[in-house]
């Protein structure tokens, strides 16, 4: 008997972001080198982005990128355009688009665009989530409550704890504050935080890259860790705790480790995640090592979510300066994730 041929993963499903930023131009100019023939890297896996064809097609002109746009009525029609035209599932934006110049009155398409993506991920008819940049401040002012992409993933995910990660080749970090100011952060930071965020992490590198036994690294949030209570508690009071409750569940984690001295390239091989306690702690040194191939990815929900690690860039949207490297590793590494969780179902 003949094994059945197995059925083809489901297309990715690419949100908009915001239409004034760069995400529609890196969407085009990695569209055009999917194959990767052109440029020597691998190819991107099949996608269909959520935004107006009409858009697309008018900045497809203004880049001078020779790309075809195609409106796809359905995620299921995205496999068998791809190949020749960019599958497009019609999102319209009310208002007029003028790259580095946003509206928020297109806040709403573009906050649709995400709960769509994550609708059909949800259902099966698209394999994963990948998410152009939006700009929260933009956003804010059309009235979405949520500081970002994550928490409001976390939300449509039924109430989730979102783990933001950024991944470069050989360097994943974890911030365990998000988006908050940096006094914020330091006044919400608890041990079980850290611990949950440590536990997803652990779990999600399991899950997602294939880690059987991951080794976290916990940097420490005051100068030399504290210097033994000289310089700021928390490593004493918050951190060294939480990272006796993470071995004490089986997770290889060490610290509080010195932040200054986690991340030079011979400490980097001695774990597969850096907790790092505030965004720019854990922020800068992924960026500053690998900015272009960068991914940011979504840990602790039930569906595959990346993205570019930056912004809208709105000071070189439609100038095509924008580079797509990192879209292009975010294409990928969801496909990745993606056939993985098929491969192992939780
Ligand atoms: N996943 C997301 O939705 C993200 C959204 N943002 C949002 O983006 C907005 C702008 O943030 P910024 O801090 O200014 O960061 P940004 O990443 O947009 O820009 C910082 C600098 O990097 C350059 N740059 C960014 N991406 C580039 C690319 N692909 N190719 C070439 N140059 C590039 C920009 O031109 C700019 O000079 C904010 O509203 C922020 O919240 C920032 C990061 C991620
Ligand atoms: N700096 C990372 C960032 O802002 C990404 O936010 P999100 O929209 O992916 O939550």
């Amino acid at each position: 008997m003949t094994e059945p041929t197995p059925l083809p993963a489901p297309p990715l499903a690419v949100t908009m972001g915001e239409p004034a930023g760069i995400g529609g131009d890196i969407t085009l100019t990695a569209y055009a080198r999917r194959s990767g023939a052109a440029s020597g890297a691998r190819r991107l896996p099949p996608f269909f982005v959520i935004d107006s064809p009409e858009r697309l097609e008018a900045l497809a002109a203004r880049l001078g990128v020779p790309v075809a746009v195609r409106e796809i009525a359905a995620p299921e029609e995205a496999l068998a355009v791809f190949p020749d035209a960019l599958p497009v599932l019609r999102q319209d934006v009310p208002a007029a688009v003028e790259p580095g110049q946003p509206d928020p009155a297109n806040g709403p398409a573009v906050v649709a665009a995400i709960e769509r993506a994550v609708t059909l991920t949800t259902e099966g008819r698209a394999g994963g989530v990948v998410t152009n940049p939006i700009n929260k401040a933009v956003l804010k002012q059309a009235g979405f409550r949520h500081p970002g992409h994550t928490e409001f993933l976390g939300e449509l995910a039924g109430g989730a704890t979102p783990v933001m990660m950024l991944a470069c080749p050989g360097l994943r970090v974890v911030p365990v504050t998000v988006h908050l100011s940096l006094r914020e952060a330091v006044d919400s930071l608890r041990r079980e935080t850290i611990v949950e965020i440590g536990r997803l992490t652990a779990d999600g590198l399991r899950r997602n890259f294939a880690i059987a036994r991951p080794r976290l690294a916990v940097a420490a949030l005051n100068p030399h860790a504290g210097e033994g209570g000289v310089m700021g508690r928390e490593e004493i009071d918050i951190i060294a705790p939480a990272v006796a409750d993470l071995r004490a569940l089986g997770i290889d984690a060490f610290g509080p480790a010195p932040a200054d001295t986690l991340f030079h390239e011979a400490a980097r091989t001695r774990y597969d995640a850096a907790l790092c306690m505030t965004h720019d702690h854990a922020l800068i040194p992924l960026k500053t090592i690998d900015f272009a191939g960068g991914v940011n990815v979504t840990l602790g929900l039930p569906f595959v979510r990346t993205s570019p690690d930056h912004g809208t860039a709105f000071d070189i949207a439609g100038t095509g300066a924008a580079d797509d490297t990192s879209l292009c590793a975010a294409l990928r590494m969801a496909g990745e994730m993606a056939a993985l969780r098929r491969e192992t179902p939780a």
